[in-house]
Order: C-alpha cells, then sequence, then structure tokens
C-alpha cells in the first residue's frame, strides 16, 4: 500500500512539477525574449554589421542553463548518496573493499571519457573542403524552384546532369555523413578491449572476494551490490554528461548578457534637433567638408566616398547622379547617421551632425533607399509605419490618401482583405514528420502558406508619403522609381516635389530628365569623389561627366534604329 501510495504522489509531483516548469520556461523565455529584442532594435548599423558582434543569443539560454544548474545538483547529491550507501553495505564485512568497489566500479566510464571518440560537446568548425562535394552540392543547388526560369529558359539541364555525373564520379564512395557520426565509427582495437574487460571489474572483484571470504559476503550484499553497480555507474555518466555540457551552457548564457550589453559604435549627441531658431527654417542645411567614408569590414582598399566637399541650402531641391558605385547611397546613409564619416565633417544647420540627438535628427529625416522593404505586416501598418505615433496608425483618411499618391490603390484593391493583408506572413506551420507525403495534409499546408506576391514597392512610396505628413525637415529618395512604369514615374516625381515645400529634398537617381532639370543644385559623383556641381543648364554648357551621362541617355531615345 506504502509502495502504491508512493508511485502515485510521485507522479502527482512530476505532473505538477512539469507545468509549473513549462509555466516559469515561458515566463522566463518572453522576458529574455523582450530584453533582446529591445537590445536588437537599438543596434546602429555598422555595430550590427560589425563580425564580432553576431553572438549566438537565445531567449531560452537563461533557463537552460538554470535548469541544467539544478540538475547538475540533483545528479551530484544522488551520485554522494550511492557513494554513502556502497561503503555502507560492503563496510558491514570488508572495510577496506568498499573504496576499491567504488574506484572499479566508474573505471570503465573514467577509461570511456578519455577513450571516446566524440565530437559531441566539443567547440569546432566545420568546413567542408572536397571539391568534388562542393561542386556537387552547387549543382543540386540549381534545381530549386527559384531558379527554375533560368535553368529551363537556358535549356541547360542536359549540360548539368553530364556536371552532376562528373561530381559525382569524383566523390566516389566519400561518405557526405555528418563528421560527428563519421568521427565516432572510428574506435581503436584496443581502447573496445579495454572498455569491455574494465566494464566487468567491479563484480568480477565480488565474485573474488565472495570466493576468498565467503563468510564475510552474504547474498544479500552481492545483490546489493549488483544493482548499486549499475546505478553508480549510470549517475557517474549522467554528471560526467553534464559536467561536459555545464560550460558550454554557461557559456551561452554568458553571450546571450553580452548581445544584451554591446554597445553602440554610432555616440548619441546631447543638443536637440532642430536648434530653438531653426524650426521655422524651410528644410535642413546641410554642408560636407572634406568628407571620407570606408565601409567597415570591407575588403576594397578604395573609400566608398573621398574628400566629399558640397552645401545644401534649405528647401533646396538635390539630385545626385553617377555611375554604379560611385558613392550615391552612401552619401544618403551619412546624412542619417546610420554610418559616421571616416574623416571629415557633416555639418547640419551650421552644427557637426554628431552633436544631434540621433533620434530627433532620424524623426526629421524621411528617407527611402534601395534597400527598403516591406515588412511581414498589414498593407495598412506598412504604409501607417511612416508615421508611427498614435494619431497617425489610426487616421484612415490620411492611409487612403497616401495610397492614393503614391500609386498603390490598384494594388491594395486587388486584395480580398484590402489595407488588411498581410504582405509577407511569416510562416510558423509544418507537416509532422509522418504525415510528409499525405495529400490530404499537403493540402491543407499550401494553403497556410500564403505570401502576397507584390511586382512593384508601391507601398514603401505611400510609407513615404505618410512620413511627408509629418514634421520631416529633410527627404532622402534614392533610386524611387526603378519598379515603376515611365507614366507612373512621371506622376510620383510630381506628387513628391509638391510635397517638398517646407523641406530639403535630395534625390538619387540614374535617370535624367523630369528630375535633374527641376533641381537647384545636382551634385555629380564619380568613384567616390565630387565630379562636378552646378544646375542642368549649367552641368551641360560644362560638358563634363554629367553631360557624359545626360547624352549617353538622350542618344538612346533620339538615335534611329540602324
Ligand atoms: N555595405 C557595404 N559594405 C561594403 N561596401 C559597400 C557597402 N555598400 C556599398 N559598398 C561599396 O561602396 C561603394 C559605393 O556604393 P554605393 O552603393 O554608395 O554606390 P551607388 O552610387 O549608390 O551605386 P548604385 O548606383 O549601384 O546604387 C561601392 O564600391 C560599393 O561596392
Amino acid at each position: 500500500m506504502l509502495r502504491i501510495g508512493c508511485s502515485i504522489l510521485t507522479s502527482l509531483f512530476r505532473w505538477a512539477c512539469q507545468g509549473i516548469r513549462d509555466v516559469y520556461r515561458a515566463r522566463l523565455k518572453y522576458s529574455m525574449q523582450g530584453l533582446l529584442f529591445a537590445a536588437q532594435l537599438a543596434r546602429d548599423l555598422p555595430t550590427s554589421q560589425d563580425n564580432t558582434n553576431q553572438l549566438y543569443a537565445e531567449a531560452d539560454s537563461v533557463f537552460i542553463c538554470l535548469e541544467r544548474t539544478i540538475e547538475l545538483a540533483k545528479t551530484l547529491i544522488s551520485f554522494f548518496l550511492q557513494l554513502r550507501l556502497i561503503l555502507h553495505v560492503v563496510g558491514a564485512g570488508l572495510q577496506n573493499a568498499g573504496p576499491t568497489f567504488i574506484v572499479l566500479c566508474i573505471l570503465p566510464l573514467v577509461m570511456n571519457l578519455f577513450l571516446k571518440k566524440e565530437l559531441w560537446g566539443k567547440q569546432y568548425v566545420v568546413e567542408a573542403i572536397n571539391k568534388f562535394y562542393l561542386r556537387k552540392v552547387a549543382l543540386l543547388k540549381l534545381a530549386d524552384d527559384n531558379l527554375k526560369i533560368e535553368v529551363l529558359g537556358g535549356g541547360i539541364s542536359d549540360y548539368l546532369l553530364k556536371e552532376y555525373r562528373k561530381a559525382q564520379h569524383g566523390l566516389r564512395d566519400t561518405p557526405d555523413t555528418h563528421p560527428e557520426q563519421l568521427y565516432r565509427t572510428h574506435r581503436g582495437l584496443v581502447s573496445e578491449l579495454l572498455r569491455s574487460v574494465s566494464s566487468q571489474s567491479s563484480m568480477l572483484y565480488f565474485a573474488f572476494l565472495a570466493l576468498v571470504t565467503p563468510s564475510k559476503l552474504s547474498v544479500v550484499q552481492l545483490a546489493i551490490l549488483e544493482q548499486t553497480n549499475l546505478s553508480l555507474r549510470q549517475t557517474f555518466w549522467l554528471l560526467a554528461n553534464e559536467l561536459e555540457f555545464f560550460p558550454e551552457d554557461m557559456s551561452r548564457m554568458r553571450e546571450f548578457y553580452a548581445a544584451l550589453d554591446i554597445k553602440n559604435q554610432i555616440k548619441d549627441g546631447d543638443k536637440v534637433y532642430p536648434q530653438p531658431g531653426y524650426d521655422n527654417f524651410a528644410g535642413m542645411s546641410i554642408e560636407l567638408r572634406r568628407v571620407s567614408f570606408s565601409y567597415p569590414n570591407t575588403v576594397s582598399d578604395r573609400p566608398a566616398l573621398e574628400n566629399v566637399s558640397f552645401t545644401i541650402h534649405p528647401g533646396q531641391l538635390v539630385v545626385i547622379v553617377g555611375c554604379n558605385g560611385s558613392g550615391k547611397s552612401t552619401l544618403i546613409k551619412l546624412l542619417s547617421r546610420l554610418y559616421d564619416p571616416t574623416s571629415g565633417t557633416i555639418l547640419v544647420d551650421g552644427i557637426p551632425i554628431q552633436k544631434y540627438r540621433i533620434q530627433e535628427l532620424r524623426r526629421a529625416i524621411a528617407m527611402l533607399t534601395q534597400d527598403h522593404q516591406l515588412f511581414p505586416l498589414s498593407v495598412e501598418e506598412n504604409i501607417a509605419l511612416g508615421a508611427p505615433d498614435e494619431a497617425g496608425m489610426k487616421d484612415s483618411r490620411k492611409l487612403e490618401e497616401c495610397v492614393r499618391l503614391s500609386g498603390s490603390e490598384k494594388i491594395v484593391n486587388n486584395f480580398s482583405e484590402g489595407v488588411q493583408t498581410v504582405l509577407e506572413p511569416i510562416p510558423t506551420g509544418y507537416i509532422s514528420f509522418y504525415g510528409q507525403g499525405n495529400e490530404e495534409l499537403g493540402a491543407i499546408f499550401k494553403t497556410m502558406k500564403k505570401s502576397v506576391n507584390l511586382s512593384g514597392k508601391q507601398p514603401l512610396y505611400a510609407r513615404m508619403f505618410m512620413r511627408l505628413t509629418t514634421p520631416v525637415k529633410l527627404a532622402t529618395i534614392d533610386e524611387p522609381s526603378s519598379a515603376l512604369d515611365p507614366s507612373s514615374e512621371f506622376e510620383l516625381f510630381l506628387r513628391l516635389r509638391a510635397a517638398r515645400k517646407g523641406r530639403t529634398m535630395i534625390f538619387v537617381t540614374h535617370r535624367f530628365g523630369h528630375l535633374t532639370k527641376h533641381a537647384d543644385l545636382i551634385i555629380c559623383l564619380r568613384d567616390g569623389m565630387v565630379e562636378e556641381t552646378g544646375t542642368h543648364p549649367e552641368l551641360l554648357a560644362a560638358g563634363g561627366e554629367y553631360a557624359r551621362l545626360y547624352n549617353v541617355q538622350a542618344e538612346a531615345f533620339t538615335t534611329q534604329a540602324s
């Protein structure tokens, strides 16, 4: 009865512990996740791109470390209790045999620890270097759906199959099993023999003692020792495993806290923006004095910008032009302090840009770059986040106006859920291992992955228009039109220019015409340096790089096809 009662109590205790454990784990994890999310959001661009800051930070690592510490303590206690039991049982008859028995009992496991060939739990980096394997993996990738058009359109399937066979031939029978598995299977004969002989030593020792001094060992003692021998080994094995992984768990937890503590490379200033007296200025004034910049971790010897100097007056419409890689986008990134110049000074309203509070400065800048992406949120939120204050988020009239200005009406109307449509839902579902291949489940799974395919990026422009409803002083638009047809592009430029009142506006573009003719200032870059500046007529008359680029585009429209 007592035994049954104890088992029931144990089960109840386990069940309750499991529930509490799961709840506590979730609480701790969510709270750590929140801290990590805040730290990641606060991290600036150079800091996040710095390889030394790529830490393994898992919100669960704190709980795991805590749990493993408790487990380790439990195992240690149980190990010492078992040792005590053995000494007690053996000590009754044979005074000195207990310690010998314990040593023999755990000897095979100690040997195992030294002789075992296992990579698991060790710190290492793996890289495949077999050229045939690398070739095969690269070729297999070409069967992916996202490369279908290139492969089918290019008619290269036969070539790929031939190359695959060659790579396979070169690879011969070299296994591509995980290195952990391969390493483990290569055990030496001596270690195998030592292992099996030593595993029997403790009981052989007692069998020997029982034969030599039968009066000092009872059958009951032998039975208890047989049982304890097994459980001591089990506990020791558990202890060794836990101790092996413990430093790794600790280091993961340390890494998690280190990730929370990463200091931003871009230092914040303490001046408010705009400075008193500048609030009513018709835009931001910008001056660059001998600014040079190289990207952190770049492999290129040439700086992205070199000795760049120019002045933009408040309210000017500026167009930056230049060939690919001439530094146009980089320049825009420096203006919002996504990066700081390597040397030189940027003055905003006459004060070095680093002196302003970054948050306030960025709030005064509306930026649209080639890197901008739509968020995996609803269309409405994607747009409203241009003005993320409570009032802007809820103003549906404003939202509709921004959709209209950006030319996104057609796109939005095509969605059955309109502005509530989530653009790129994060896939969270999966089919179980044994459910793979089940047609019915497959059909359900397909309906779960509903990504919305947008050909243009108009909602991004809508977000920009939303941003322009706030008191921004500088709008920078980097290649706004690359995904637009010419008439949409023309209309968009008109609307953006109309939204210019009271703010400085900088466009980065490869296309001349609509914009450059209206620009107060054109800055022409070449290889990271300012080649020339001026207005459209001035630069055409100068006959330099701008005139050359302009004429190349103009000729494309005027030259008769031969
Ligand atoms: N994140 C980066 N890390 C390292 N180098 C970069 C990075 N971004 C740009 N570069 C390099 O800096 C230089 C200037 O690039 P940038 O993108 O500013 O030129 P761009 O004139 O805007 O070019 P495009 O017209 O193609 O957009 C180029 O040599 C580019 O390869």
